[in-house]
């Protein structure tokens, strides 16, 4: 996205010089570690994300250890990962500048007018695949995946952002609402509290990208670390600790109900049976014995038919901070004229999507209410459409699995409020 030089000029003239090089523009958001802000490179003339990384968390500033890494990841040169421009201190903060990204997955993934092919979301995982994989012959971990940190380029590249800043700025904090969502990525060896884990974790989250990208909806939303587990295990059985003979050991194990595992293609009903199988090999229990990245991206599901899509082919949602003024008028978006004669009936009907196919009419919904109106749509906590068939709900599935799962159907509040670009102190 490059700028010509008298828009630089003219840019020069309005908004603030950062470290004698970049010209602050909006603000993209904030994330766990600081403001994100969109700038430009007068030195390049294009656009690049500066986020500003508070150091007041960290009472020592960044040690040499944390520069030496941040080194590190400068060199990290790889079409699926971020690239990491610059790095300077500025007014007390650290400012890591990365090339600017239209948009993520999670937008993608959330977008209702996107329909995903099989060959699409081979692409998709193929490139998150691939970024892991460079990263992890490296040996940096990333341990914060999830659709919003893969990053999409306007070449429709996907590209892994936030790599190694978990490590070199501790792992983010579980306090903070924006990263509650983390949870449903992270696997069981980290929910079960380890301090001795490897690139498993990126992987077990990789596995949860791909099940949501097959759904389009996070695959399984835990309340809590427990409530987590014990959505993983009505997913894929209890392990037994033959199994997985480690798992006993670790701080925070406690025992669960046995509960066998349900087929994964009653999980995925519309996944081929490639796809089910990489999923399963992703979805080890055992970290030792589960798929790396690299031979995920060996796995037969790669070379079968169909081929990915080519990342430029690949359908994407409206870049980010376009307006809908500058897309297509479609009436169906809009409101419509005032009745101004008396109502005579206040009923308005949508359609709820239950499982597979199984629509059932719903009469009469409030409509100034966003809640009703998400679970009206369907899926409850994302509100997704049936573009693609949605899974089979667990507990539908298989009654009472209250006991593992103390709070399956509650809708998490917090995620509403994010998606729905609310104030976290909103009640
Ligand atoms: N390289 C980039 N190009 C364009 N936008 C970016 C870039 N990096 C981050 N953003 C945007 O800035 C905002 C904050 O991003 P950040 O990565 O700090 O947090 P996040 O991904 O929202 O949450 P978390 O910190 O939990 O991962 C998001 O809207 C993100 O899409």
């Amino acid at each position: 996205m490059a700028t010509s030089s008298s828009a630089v000029e003219e840019d020069a003239s309005q908004s603030k010089l950062v470290a004698d090089r970049y010209l602050k523009r909006e603000q993209l958001g904030e994330g766990t570690y600081g403001m994100v802000f969109k700038a430009i490179d007068t030195k390049t003339g294009k656009t690049v994300a500066i986020k500003k990384i508070r150091l007041g968390n960290y009472k020592e500033g960044v040690n040499f250890t944390a520069l030496r890494e941040i080194k590190l990841l400068k060199e990290i040169k790889d079409p699926n990962i971020i690239e990491l421009i610059d790095a300077f201190p500025h007014k007390g903060n650290l400012h890591l500048v990365f090339e600017f990204m239209e948009s993520d997955l999670e937008a993608v993934i959330r977008d209702k007018n996107i329909v995903l092919s099989p060959a699409d979301i081979k692409s998709y995982i193929q490139m998150t695949l691939k970024g892991l994989a460079y990263c992890h012959k490296k040996w940096i971990l990333h341990r914060d995946m999830k659709p919003n940190n893969l990053l999409i380029a306007s070449d429709g590249q996907l590209k892994l952002a936030d790599f190694g800043l978990a490590r070199i700025f501790g792992s983010p904090d579980r306090k903070f609402t924006h990263q509650v969502f983390a949870r449903w990525y992270r696997a069981p060896e980290l929910l079960f509290g380890t301090k001795q884990y490897g690139p498993g974790v990126d992987v077990w989250a990789a596995g949860c990208i791909f099940a949501e990208l097959l759904l389009r909806r996070p695959f399984l939303q835990g309340s809590s670390d427990i409530d987590q587990l014990g959505k993983i295990f009505a997913a894929f059985g209890t392990p037994k600790p033959t199994q997985w003979p480690e798992m006993v050991y670790f701080p925070d194990y406690v025992e669960f109900q046995y509960f066998p595992a349900p087929s994964l293609r009653s999980l995925f009903p519309m996944a081929s049976d490639d796809a089910l199988d990489l999923l399963s090999k992703m979805f080890t229990y055992d970290p030792k014995a589960r798929i790396s990245s690299q031979q995920a991206l060996e796995h037969r599901f790669f070379s079968s038919v169909p081929p990915p899509t080519k990342p430029a082919l690949l359908p994407r949602p409206p870049p980010k901070g376009e307006t809908l003024n500058e897309r297509p008028l479609d009436l169906n978006l809009q409101e419509g004229p005032f009745v101004l004669s008396p109502l005579r009936k206040m009923r308005r009907v949508t359609v709820n999507h239950v499982g597979f196919g199984g629509d059932a009419l719903n009469a009469g919904r409030g409509s100034n209410n966003n809640e009703n109106d998400k679970e009206a749509r369907g899926g409850g906590e994302s509100g997704l459409t049936g573009l693609v068939p949605m899974s089979i709900d667990l507990e539908a599935m298989f009654g009472s699995t209250t006991n593992l799962r103390p709070k399956l159907n509650s809708v998490d509040r917090s995620h509403l409020k994010r998606k729905l670009h609310m104030d976290p102190e909103f009640e």
